[in-house]
C-alpha cells in the first residue's frame, strides 16, 4: 500500500484546475447501461471509483474504452449478469447498477455497496423506490436481487432526503411505464447532472434540482455525448487547504454557485473569498482565522463531504468551534488522528468541539476513509515536520492527481509504494 508524505508549513500559492465531479461520474457511468446505443462521457476524473465502474460495465458485457479521460461505452452487448460480489464492494456508487440494470433489463443482482465507512449507510429508500415501481426485491447473502415483469410509474415520498435513492429511482423510472413522482427528493447538483444526461438520451424528466422530480417513462433511450460538472468537494478541499496554509490560490474550473455555503463560512472565519465566472480566489495571507460553528446539511447546506477538512482548518482558528454532522453521526474517525498531531478536539454525539489555535506536528497517521484522507493531507500541509499518511487508497477513490496538484501549488509532498520498496530491497539483497 502506498504512503503519502508531506513536509508541512509551505503556504499554497498559484492556480489549481478542478477535475470533474466524482459523485456525478459514478452515477453517469452506470446510467450508460440504459441506452440502446453507445454513449460518451467526457473528461472523467482519473480516480479509482471510475476505473472500477468501467470494469463492472465490462463484466456485464459492455465495451468500454477510456481515451484522454473520455469514456466510450457500448451498452448494446450488455446483459443482466449478476454482480453479487467482487468489485461492487469497493465503492458506494455500485448501488446505481441496481437502478440502471432494473430499468434496462427489468432484473438485476448486485452486491451491497462499499464506499466510505461513515457508520450505518442503509439503502432502504432505494429499495422502497424500486418496490414502488413494481420490482420484487430480496436481500440474499449480502446481495440485492431485483426483478419485475414490468416497471410502472409511481408516487414515491422519500422518508430521508437521499442523493443515492433519488438518482437510483430516476435510473429505474426513466424506462418504466407512466409517470413517477419522487417527493422529498435530494437537490444536489450531481442529480441535475444525471438528469441532464438522461434527458439527452431521450428521457422525460422535470424538476431535477428541486424536491419534486417528475419522470414520464419512455420505451427506449439512445446514447449521447455528455460532459460533467466540476467536483465541488475537490473545489472545497483546495479552498480549505489554501485557507489553512495561509496561502493564496485561484481554484479554477468551478461553479461558484455550488460553493456558496463553503465560501460564506470561510469569509466568516476571516478569509478573503472572491467569486469569479468559473473560478474562486481564496486569499488567507493576512487572515486571523476565527472560530465558527458548522452544521452539515443536504444541499444547498454545508456538505458533509467537507466537514472533515473543515475540522482540520478549525484547529487553526482562534476560539471554540462546534462542527455538527447531521448527515453522518459517526463521521469523526479523522479526529483521533488530528488529536495525535496535537489538535484539541472532543467528540460529543454528532458534534466535534474544536479549540484553537493549536500547532500541529507531523507524525504517522492513517486515513480511514476518503475525506478523512483530505483532512489529514491538509493537516500535513500545516504541520511542523513530516506527516506520513497511510490509507492513501481511500484518497485515490476520489481525488485525481491530488499530490501533483498540491506540488504545483508549492507543497513539499512525495509518495512511496511499500510494495515497490520491498521489491527494491529484495533486489538489493539478491
Ligand atoms: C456516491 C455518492 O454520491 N456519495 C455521496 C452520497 O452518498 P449516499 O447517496 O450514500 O448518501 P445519501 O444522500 O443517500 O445519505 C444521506 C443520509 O440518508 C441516510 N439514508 C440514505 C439512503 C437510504 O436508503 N436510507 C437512509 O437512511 C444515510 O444513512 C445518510 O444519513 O451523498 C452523501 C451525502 O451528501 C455524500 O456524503 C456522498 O459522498
Ligand atoms: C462519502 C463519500 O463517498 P462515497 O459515498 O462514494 O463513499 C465522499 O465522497 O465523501
Amino acid at each position: 500500500m502506498d504512503k503519502l508524505y508531506i513536509q508541512g508549513k509551505t503556504p499554497l500559492r498559484g492556480t489549481v484546475q478542478i477535475s470533474s465531479a466524482k459523485n456525478s461520474a459514478v452515477a453517469l457511468i452506470p446510467a450508460t447501461i440504459l441506452a440502446d446505443t453507445p454513449t460518451v462521457i467526457e473528461n472523467l476524473p482519473n480516480i479509482s471509483d471510475v476505473r472500477i465502474l468501467a470494469e463492472l460495465l465490462e463484466q456485464i458485457g459492455g465495451k468500454v474504452e477510456i481515451k484522454d479521460n473520455d469514456m466510450y461505452v457500448d451498452s448494446t452487448t450488455m446483459s443482466s449478469i449478476p454482480l453479487p460480489n467482487g468489485s461492487v464492494k469497493k465503492l458506494r456508487a455500485s448501488y446505481y447498477l441496481m437502478g440502471a440494470m432494473l430499468g434496462r433489463f427489468k432484473r438485476a443482482a448486485v452486491g451491497l455497496p462499499g464506499g466510505c465507512n461513515l457508520g450505518p449507510r442503509p439503502i432502504d429508500q432505494h429499495i422502497k423506490g424500486f418496490e414502488a415501481l413494481g420490482a420484487k426485491v430480496t436481500n440474499e447473502h449480502g446481495a440485492i436481487f431485483l426483478e419485475a415483469e414490468e416497471l410502472r410509474g409511481s408516487r414515491i415520498y422519500l422518508d430521508v432526503v437521499s442523493v443515492g435513492a433519488t438518482i437510483n429511482i430516476m435510473l429505474a423510472a426513466v424506462r418504466a411505464k407512466g409517470l413517477t413522482v419522487i417527493e422529498n427528493a435530494a437537490k444536489e447538483p450531481e442529480i441535475i447532472d444525471v438528469a441532464t444526461l438522461l434527458v439527452s438520451m431521450g428521457a422525460k424528466i422535470k424538476g431535477a434540482g428541486t424536491d419534486v422530480i417528475r419522470i414520464e417513462g419512455v420505451d427506449t433511450l439512445k446514447g449521447c455525448r455528455q460532459p460533467i460538472i466540476p467536483d465541488r468537494i475537490e473545489t472545497g478541499t483546495f479552498m480549505i487547504a489554501a485557507a489553512a496554509t495561509k496561502g493564496q490560490v485561484l481554484v479554477d474550473n468551478v461553479i461558484p454557485k455550488h460553493m456558496e455555503s463553503v465560501s460564506s463560512k470561510l469569509r466568516e472565519m476571516g478569509v478573503i473569498v472572491e467569486e469569479r465566472d468559473d473560478s474562486i480566489l481564496v486569499d488567507a495571507t493576512a487572515a486571523d482565522l476565527k472560530a465558527v460553528d458548522i452544521k452539515t446539511l443536504v444541499h444547498p447546506g454545508f456538505p458533509t463531504d467537507l466537514q472533515q477538512s473543515m475540522t482540520t482548518l478549525l484547529t487553526q482558528a482562534e476560539g471554540t468551534s462546534i462542527v455538527t454532522d447531521t448527515i453522518y453521526s459517526h463521521r469523526f474517525k479523522h479526529t483521533d488522528e488530528l488529536r495525535r498531531m496535537g489538535a484539541n478536539i472532543k467528540v460529543e454525539g454528532r458534534s466535534a468541539i474544536i479549540t484553537g489555535p493549536t500547532a500541529l506536528q507531523g507524525t504517522k497517521v492513517t486515513a480511514s476513509d476518503l475525506r478523512a484522507g483530505s483532512a489529514l493531507v491538509i493537516a500535513g500541509l500545516i504541520s511542523s515536520g513530516i506527516t506520513e499518511i497511510s490509507g492513501v487508497e481511500h484518497i485515490d477513490r476520489g481525488y485525481e492527481n491530488l499530490q501533483a496538484k498540491l506540488k504545483a501549488l508549492g507543497a513539499e509532498t512525495w509518495r512511496k509504494s511499500d510494495t515497490l520498496d520491498q521489491e527494491v530491497k529484495e533486489k538489493v539483497n539478491q
